[in-house]
């Protein structure tokens, strides 16, 4: 599951004990769900919202939806049964929380044996996040902004200067290991402008999508997390002005007077990759 075979540019949470909005996730032009059994549902009602939502994966009609459910902390009394409940579910991953080393992605990996996606959300995470990428079994990391703040005791700040040494370190260990890197929530879901210049910060520092609350959120980070008409046009023209300047035995283009070489060939296929993935996705 890499970002230019199948997009990730949207990722909403959806409380699992919620069957309405289970419902709602049906139609929405989401590239993926997490269903969430960890902090959106409480504890007492942790195991009413198991089977909430193994009825709604059951049901099915999430189409090419990527299905991805976050269970409890396997140190919980509730992890380990969610992870026996999610047996044969028709699920494409687990997400893990509160992931602190390699060690955590071990203990899932021998109880079951779907794709393992980590929450970086503790210092531990972030200073493990090589040996964590490198996992086998890990396809996936989630940024987990409000538990990283809360760690950290900073400030929320428009520009997230105090998280950026966490984002840039977990994304630099996704890219080394081809593991897909998602942005964090934006809790203020009614501030749609605030959401999309975040979005855009996470799409500038090389986020694949971003992690969203409320179905108001999906259409922005569609958008931003997508590559641009103008971006599309340019990818095309690189390719094309490469390709002729190879064949009269040079290596380097200029096209809109910035060369061209290889490399940024390699970056024009895989935005119209992106491209494609995401319109074949409908
Ligand atoms: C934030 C909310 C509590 C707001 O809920 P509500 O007031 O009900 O919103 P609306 O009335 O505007 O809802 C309109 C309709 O949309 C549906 N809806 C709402 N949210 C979702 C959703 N997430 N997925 C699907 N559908 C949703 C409502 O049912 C309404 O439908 P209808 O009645 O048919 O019109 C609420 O949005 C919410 O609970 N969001 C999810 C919160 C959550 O999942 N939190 C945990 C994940 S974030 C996290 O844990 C961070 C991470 O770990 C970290 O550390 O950073
Ligand atoms: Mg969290």
């Amino acid at each position: 599951m890499t970002s230019t075979t199948r997009p990730f540019r949207s990722l909403l949470y959806i409380p699992g004990s919620k069957e309405r909005a289970l419902d709602k996730a049906r139609a929405l032009p989401v590239d993926a769900i997490l269903f969430d059994l960890e902090d959106a549902v409480m504890p007492e009602a942790k195991v009413e919202a198991r089977a909430t939502l193994l009825a709604a994966l059951g049901e099915g009609g999430y189409g090419k939806r990527a299905k991805i459910v976050r269970i409890n902390a396997l140190d919980t009394e509730w992890g380990e049964g969610d992870v026996a409940a999610l047996k044969g579910a028709d699920i494409d991953a687990i997400l893990l929380p509160k992931v602190n080393s390699a060690k955590d992605i071990d203990r899932l990996a021998a109880l079951c044996d779907v794709p393992i996606w980590a929450m970086m959300e503790t210092p531990l995470a972030i200073f493990n996040a090589l040996e964590i990428a490198a996992h086998p079994r890990i396809e996936g990391f989630v940024a987990g902004t409000n538990d990283l703040a809360k760690e950290l005791n900073c400030r929320t700040r428009p520009d997230r200067l105090p998280m950026q040494m966490a984002l840039q370190t977990m994304l630099m260990a996704a890219r080394a290991h081809g593991v897909v890197a998602t942005d964090g929530v934006y809790n203020q879901f009614k501030d749609e402008a605030g959401l999309e210049a975040e979005c855009e910060q996470g799409r500038d520092l090389g986020f694949d999508g971003k992690t969203l609350i409320h179905p108001a959120q999906v259409e922005i980070a569609n958008r931003v997390f997508a590559p641009s008409e103008a971006e599309i046009d340019l990818a095309r023209r690189q390719i094309e002005a490469f390709e002729a300047v190879l064949a009269s035995g040079q290596g380097v283009a200029v096209v809109d007077g910035k060369i061209v070489e290889n490399l940024h060939v390699e970056t024009a296929k895989k935005t119209l990759a992106q491209a494609e993935a995401i319109a074949e996705a409908g």
